[in-house]
This record gives C-alpha cells, sequence and structure tokens, in this order.
C-alpha cells in the first residue's frame, strides 16, 4: 500500500523532532501502521532557517495554506502553536477532508468544542494525544483503556516547565528566572512563557482531561488558574518540615454538587509518588471505581518525547483511514450527543486542606485568637509551626495547617486572621491534598 501523505505545519521543536522520529523509526512505524507514514510537505515561516532535522524530500513551502489546501496530503499535523491562525488552518483542513493531528493543547481547550463537532461533521478525526503530558499516553489511557470506569477524580503535575523550575530551585537553591531561561533553551517553554508560570498552559490541559474523564465540554473559561511565582523558598522550607513537598498540580474532581476544576501550588505528603516527581517529568494520578488508582508518569515536554505522542496519533489515524467515521473513537471519549451538563463548581466550593503562613508581632495570646478565629468557623487545626524567629525580623512566622475545609470557610477565617491588629503582612495561602 502506498504511504499516508502527510503536510507539517512549523518547523519547530516538536516539528523537527517529529521529522526525525518518523525517520529514524520508520520500518518499526510501518509495521505497526501496516503502511509507510511520509512528511511530504511541509510549511516554515522562515524558509532559511538552519534546522535540527533532515528535510530532504519534504516540499518546503512558506505558505501554510499551500498544505492544507494540498489534495494529495490526507493528514495534517499541525505544529507552529498559538490560536486563531492555528484554528484557521486546522478548520480548513477539517473542510477539505483532512484529519489532523495537533499537539496544540491552547488550541483544543478554546476550540475544541468546535473543531471536533466540525470534524464529526465531515467524518475525519483529530487526534492531540502531545496535547496533554508530552509523551505520557494519558489521553489513550483515560479515553480508551479506562472506558469501563467512572472517574472520581484526578490530580497531575502537567507542566513540565513549571515542575522543572520549581525542582531546580528546591534542590540547588537557583534562581527563578535563570532556570526559566534553561526551559526555554531545552525547548519546554510555550512561545509565552507566562503560560507555563501562571498556570495556563496546566489549565488548557487539565481542561481536556476533565472533558474526557467525566464526558463534559471542554471548558477552559471555569478553570481556576494560580501559578507558580509566588512559591517562596521559605514555604518550600516549611512544607517540607511538616513533611510535604510543593507541587503545581491540576485538580479535577467529579463531587454529588459538581466538577472542581482547579490548578494551583499544592502542598502533597513527600511520601506521595506525585511528590517525587522532578524536572520536566509530568505525572497523573486517576482515581476510577473500578481499577482504583492509576498513575502515568513520563516526560512532559521536549522535541522527541512529545513527537513519540505525536508520532503515535498518526499510527492511529492512518489504521482508522478506512474505518466508519461513527465507529471510531469519539474525540472527547463519549459519543457527542451523550456529553453532560454538570455544572463546574466555582472556587469558592471546593473542598481541601489548607497550609497558611503568617506572620505576628511576637506577643502573647496571638495565636490563642488565631485558633479562636478558626475554631469559630468549624476549621480544624491538623499541625502548628513556628520557626525560630529571625532575630532582625521583629515579627514571628505562624505556620498552619488546617483539616479539609470548604475554601469560602477559610476565607472567612483568613479575612477576619488579617483583620487582626497583631498581623502586618499578607497571609499566604496554599492549598493541601492527600491524594488518597
Ligand atoms: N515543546 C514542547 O515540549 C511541546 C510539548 C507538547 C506540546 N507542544 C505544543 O506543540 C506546538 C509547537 O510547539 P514547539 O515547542 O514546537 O514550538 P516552536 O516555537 O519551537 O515551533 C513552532 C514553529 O512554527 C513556526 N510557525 C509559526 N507560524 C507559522 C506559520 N504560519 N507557518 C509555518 N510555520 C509557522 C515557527 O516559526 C516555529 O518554528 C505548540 O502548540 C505547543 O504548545 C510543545
Ligand atoms: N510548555 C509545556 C510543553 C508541553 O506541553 C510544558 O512545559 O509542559
Ligand atoms: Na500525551
Amino acid at each position: 500500500m502506498k504511504p499516508v501523505k502527510v503536510g507539517l505545519l512549523g518547523l519547530g521543536t516538536v516539528g523537527c523532532g517529529t521529522v526525525r522520529v518518523l525517520a529514524r523509526n520508520a520500518d518499526e512505524i510501518q509495521r505497526r501502521a501496516g503502511r509507510g507514514i511520509r512528511i511530504v510537505s511541509a510549511s516554515a515561516r522562515d524558509m532559511t532557517r538552519p534546522r535540527d532535522c533532515d528535510l530532504q524530500g519534504i516540499a518546503l513551502t512558506a505558505d501554510a495554506y499551500a498544505v492544507v489546501d494540498d489534495p494529495a496530503i490526507q493528514i495534517v499535523l499541525e505544529l507552529i502553536g498559538g490560536i486563531e491562525l492555528a484554528r484557521e488552518l486546522v478548520l480548513r483542513a477539517i473542510d477539505n477532508g483532512k484529519h489532523v493531528v495537533t499537539a496544540n493543547k491552547a488550541l483544543i481547550a478554546l476550540h475544541g468544542n468546535e473543531i471536533f463537532a466540525h470534524a464529526s461533521k465531515r467524518g475525519v478525526t483529530v487526534a492531540f494525544e502531545a496535547a496533554v503530558g508530552g509523551g505520557i499516553p494519558i489521553i489513550k489511557a483515560i479515553r480508551e483503556a479506562l472506558a469501563g470506569n467512572t472517574i472520581e477524580w484526578l490530580a497531575g503535575i502537567i507542566n513540565g516547565t513549571g515542575n522543572f523550575i520549581l525542582t531546580e530551585m528546591r534542590d540547588k537553591g537557583r534562581d527563578f528566572a535563570d532556570v526559566l531561561a534553561e526551559a526555554q533553551r531545552l525547548g519546554y517553554a510555550e512561545a509565552d512563557p507566562t503560560f507555563d508560570v501562571e498556570g495556563i498552559d496546566a489549565a488548557h490541559k487539565l481542561t481536556i482531561l476533565a472533558s474526557i474523564a467525566f464526558g463534559i465540554p471542554l471548558q477552559f473559561e471555569r478553570v481556576y488558574t494560580e501559578g507558580i511565582a509566588r512559591i517562596s523558598r521559605e514555604d518550600v522550607v516549611n512544607a517540607a518540615e511538616l513533611g510535604y513537598r510543593i507541587k503545581h498540580l491540576g485538580i479535577a474532581r467529579r463531587r454529588a454538587e459538581g466538577i472542581e476544576l482547579r490548578v494551583h501550588p499544592t502542598l502533597v505528603p513527600h511520601r506521595r509518588l506525585l511528590a517525587n516527581v522532578d524536572g520536566v517529568m509530568n505525572a497523573v494520578l486517576v482515581r476510577a471505581d473500578a481499577v482504583g488508582p492509576t498513575l502515568y508518569y513520563g516526560p512532559g515536554a521536549g522535541a522527541e518525547p512529545t513527537a513519540s505522542a505525536v508520532v503515535a496519533d498518526l499510527v492511529d489515524v492512518t489504521r482508522a483511514l478506512t474505518v466508519d467515521p461513527t465507529n471510531r473513537v469519539p474525540h472527547l471519549a463519549f459519543q457527542p450527543d451523550a456529553l453532560a451538563d454538570v455544572p463546574v463548581l466555582p472556587i469558592d466550593d471546593a473542598v481541601c486542606a489548607y497550609y497558611l503562613h503568617l506572620r505576628a508581632a511576637d506577643r502573647p495570646g496571638v495565636l490563642a485568637d488565631i485558633t479562636r478565629i478558626l475554631s469559630e468557623r468549624g476549621i480544624s487545626i491538623e499541625a502548628v509551626l513556628q520557626p525560630q524567629p529571625d532575630e532582625e525580623v521583629e515579627d514571628a512566622s505562624i505556620i498552619i495547617l488546617t483539616a479539609v475545609v470548604q475554601e469560602a470557610r477559610i476565607n472567612d477565617a483568613i479575612a477576619a486572621i488579617q483583620r487582626m491588629d497583631a498581623i502586618t503582612t499578607p497571609l499566604t495561602r496554599i492549598r493541601v491534598e492527600h491524594l488518597k
């Protein structure tokens, strides 16, 4: 059988990684797919830039539309990133009857509902394994391998750049900006790295994971999002003292009232596997009713790990080219007409435990006042830590770990604590998850 013809958009980190993996493993891929998979044309913004991959046999063009409009192309591989142009090109490829493989989580999180509806109407597939967890086959695992379960919750480290920064800062005391620059050099970071640092990229990925886990439409705008920029060295040390590590987690939990969708720094008990996922590695812990907990671990970013997922999608799409579209795995795991209209809960309705770090004037009765404020609101204290005060500072640090409580209630307590005369600076609050 003739090779499948692929048109590639974007010859950057993932684009070049994909060209390399497809060439290196061509024979193995053909044995799996039943036919060869060949990139026949590619569009690049800068035609003269030297590339980290061999482009022999690939027709190059500066015009991305020439690729999506080429009647010979069967699969369009979108690896340019960004949102508006990518959306336009993907919709046009679908209109032209082409299948699409993309690594673009921002595109899927924001426009996936429209893109999948369009693709289903046209009888083509849009595959996006590389969009979440880089090389970890997490989309396939949740969408296909856990199909017999009701999924209760999932929690994951789903941004490689952020985890790399936190690990290097914790282990080597390196500077935030310096580690971020290295992540950019290594090809981990987004074109706009604030997406990594502020949790937006993780929120894109959580949006996708929640949809395929619970069978709900993609709802990026409902994800509560906090980034890693405000995590201090002091809190990392305090957390360690209490037996925790600070990880940036995306959490999706199904409750009777609705679904929690939140991305934020989180204290995780140091013995949990997720607490020990370091560097650019990602991991997603999924709790499902029949199988119980399963954990998926692997490189969350980088050229060839991401290419691994892209090429797997190319193989999947190739194998399904002749399958009746209605018999293909649904884009969002559940049949499109069976997606549920379950509310996403506001962050005030979230329930978890909290780490509170406050600075108070070092005088008697302050701790008693704080514990009274908490107990009046029915909030139990699990642990209190008072690190040795720094001699040059007049205020003393107090760290409190609470039991599980509704966020609105802790907010009310925080506001009351903050009004105390003895409290002079804004309190730090970090959520705590025991992941059981
Ligand atoms: N880098 C990773 O580790 C990683 C992992 C998973 C997913 N992704 C996603 O993969 C996509 C690509 O990421 P990347 O890291 O390879 O980015 P990149 O910036 O290295 O590559 C994108 C390339 O597309 C080119 N481009 C932009 N507009 C173009 C156009 N109109 N026509 C042709 N080329 C154009 C750019 O010049 C650039 O070379 C993004 O959606 C990203 O979120 C990246
Ligand atoms: N910038 C992303 C790439 C992988 O999606 C990350 O660091 O996780
Ligand atoms: Na993946």
